[in-house]
């Protein structure tokens, strides 16, 4: 039985690079954490340690900030998108670039002060093989709650099964989305803003019997506004909020004090995708 190398990539991790625009006075700021990952015809360094193809990953680094100063950071997408081709295009033996790109978003307190925003990031995604790029949007860490509107009930009772029926619960939960672009242009930040919006209108107009229905609610709402969307996948954490019993002290509790949990947690993860176009493989 024969040994073989199977797939391989490499690249640089959490290069953090933060670019000012400065319009006069008034300063823009893009703070990303870059992290780039090449494969191709690489046997050798891994075979016999023949470096002669390897582009060492210092390289791949420095091409990230000496590209944040020649070419701006016009978006995640952009950015990833520029340094995808640029690896592929520029050495000869990567056959597949993939750039992933995690921003860190601040708000604007004056002409050149800001604020961090919350958790919540934003993700783009750039993916390049010779011929095709393949552009994957996302966001993080976007925490919603509706204090209504929100049953769980008719689920399944086995011998384990402990969980009340409700008709009125808490509803919490922390996006993790990722949305696949038919095309590798677009107005990036535009085209995020309004998936956004869509995410979070399903989450506050949907009146909810699970979160596996709201989650299917969110991805249509973002197909039906966004026809450049080809499909997203949506991770959902239950942020479980339970009704405290309070009738030790002599209390009634009509659905106002609650315990929010944090361990163990419900994941409902699902794909909403559109008719006739082909899921695309792999992780994403
Ligand atoms: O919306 C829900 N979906 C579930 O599958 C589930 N399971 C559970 O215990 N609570 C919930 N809530």
């Amino acid at each position: 039985m024969g040994i073989v190398l199977g797939p391989n990539r490499y690249g640089k991790a959490q290069v953090r690079v933060v670019h000012v625009v400065r319009d006069g006075d008034r300063h823009t700021l893009r703070d990303l954490d870059v992290r780039t990952a090449l494969a191709g015809d690489l046997a050798a360094t891994h075979l016999t340690g023949d470096n002669s193809q390897v582009l060492p990953t210092d390289s791949q680094k420095n091409t990230v900030y000496a590209f944040a100063r020649k070419h701006g950071v016009a978006s995640p997408e952009a950015f990833a998108l520029l340094l995808a081709r640029h690896f592929v295009h520029s050495q000869p033996a990567v056959r597949r670039a993939e750039v992933a790109v995690r921003e860190f978003g601040w708000q604007r307190l004056g002409q050149h002060s800001f604020q961090r925003g919350g958790a919540e990031t934003r993700t783009a995604t750039a993916t390049y093989d010779g011929e095709t790029a393949r552009v994957v949007s996302g966001l993080t860490d976007l925490v919603l709650l509706n204090t209504t509107n929100s049953e769980f009930h008719g689920f399944v009772r086995d011998e384990y099964t402990t969980l009340p029926e409700t008709t009125d619960r808490i509803l919490a939960t922390a996006v993790d989305a990722r949305w696949r672009h038919l095309d590798a242009d677009a107005d990036w930040d535009a085209a995020h803003r309004q998936v956004r919006e869509a995410l979070v209108a399903a989450f506050v107009e949907t009146y909810s019997r699970s979160l596996q229905q709201t989650l299917y609610a969110m991805g249509r709402r973002v197909l039906e506004a966004r026809p450049e969307v080809a499909e997203i996948r949506l991770s959902l954490p239950n942020r479980h909020h339970i009704p405290v019993d309070l009738s030790p002290f002599g209390l009634d509790n009509p659905n106002a004090v609650f315990v929010a949990t944090d361990q163990p947690y419900g994941v409902i993860e699902g794909t909403v995708g559109r008719d006739g176009v082909a899921p695309a493989d792999g992780d994403w």
